[in-house]
């Protein structure tokens, strides 16, 4: 469906990406995870065409973007980080404002509108203005946006951003819908757990580079690292933890009041684990061993926390 091949972009110095090589099939839901600045929105920036690489190429369904541009960009949707909505307006004002840009008319961008409204539960509230909506209302709309012209492969930069857990939770029903009936999508984000959650293969970046990309089960299979043990402390001095984690090497995750150590030898690092807070007099809250997530995965391989 969708396949990028060494793209490179710097913004005068700053190199923001670096040979960054992607490959979509059709009906996925890719996953690009990574810290602030790692390069999402620039790359999908470039997939969508919304900027040009300093090298590389971009092919959708074999067809170069750059030569046709106008034939690719009728089938991508683009979800964007910042809200791009008028705040004065009603939902469905403007919805029918974007449905009037993809050229989008009468009837149909009535049945368009009503649909996308219902289907993203706000058909109650369509005669508000946005400026009376909440943060998850409003990317909800922008959701809405990016849908009214039926594209094929829709991108989301970090949909989630710094909204309450319920409208997260919507928007990853809405999410979970579209996938099943089969829409492409590229979801970039810094949050493990949504990769984790929603994602049927994972890109990791950092830096500008993909660093790893597979299945979560492929990126655990390469892993050396297999459980992590989580500690939580009611009393933790940093000295302590900074110690402990000279201790495990660097493979220790600390933050705030709690730390997980990424292991392969869960047998014997609990114990010494146990014993060290013992020695430190840290009080344990909660102790827990699960499986390795992808916060250990990008620590093995970057060699920092991904919530840094
Ligand atoms: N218009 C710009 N001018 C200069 N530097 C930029 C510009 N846009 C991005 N950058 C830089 O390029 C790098 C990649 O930025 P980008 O926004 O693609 O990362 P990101 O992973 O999407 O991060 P965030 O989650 O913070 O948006 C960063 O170092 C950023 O500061």
């Amino acid at each position: 469906m969708l396949v990028a091949k060494n793209l490179s972009k710097s913004y005068n110095d700053v190199k923001a990406l670096s040979n960054v090589s992607l490959s979509i099939k059709e009906g996925e839901l890719y996953g690009l995870l990574g810290p602030n600045g790692a390069g999402k929105t620039t790359t999908i920036s470039i997939l969508s065409s919304l900027l040009k690489p300093d090298g590389g190429e971009v092919l959708y369904q074999d067809k170069s973007l750059y030569k046709n541009t106008s034939e690719c960009k009728k089938i991508i949707g683009v979800v964007p980080q910042e809200i791009a909505l008028y705040e004065d307006l009603t939902a469905i004002e403007n919805l029918k404002f974007w449905g009037t840009l993809y050229g989008i008319k009468g009837k149909q961008l009535q049945s368009k509108t009503d649909e996308l409204l219902e289907f993203l539960g706000l058909a109650d509230r369509k005669n508000h203005k946005i400026k009376t909506y909440s943060g998850g209302m409003k990317r909800r709309i922008n959701i809405a946006a990016a849908l009214l012209h039926d594209p094929k492969i829709v991108f989301m930069d970090e949909p989630t951003v710094g909204i309450d857990p319920q409208s997260r939770n919507l928007i990853f029903e809405v999410i979970e819908e579209l996938h099943s009936r089969g829409l492409t999508m590229i979801y970039t984000t810094h949050y493990m757990e949504e990769a984790e959650r929603l994602c049927d293969r994972i890109g990791i970046i950092d830096e500008g580079r993909i660093i790893t990309e597979g299945s979560l089960d492929e990126l655990k299979k390469a892993s050396s690292v297999k459980e992590e043990i989580q500690v939580k402390f009611t009393n933790p001095q940093k000295t302590d933890l900074v110690s402990m984690n000279n201790h495990f090497n660097g493979q220790l995750s600390i933050q705030d009041n709690q730390m997980i150590l990424s292991t392969s030898k869960t047998n014997t690092d609990l114990p010494e684990l146990i014993q060290l807070c013992t020695n430190a007099n840290l009080q344990l809250e909660k102790l827990d061993v699960r499986s390795l997530s992808l916060e250990s995965i990008f620590l093995e391989l970057t060699g920092k926390s991904l919530r840094d």
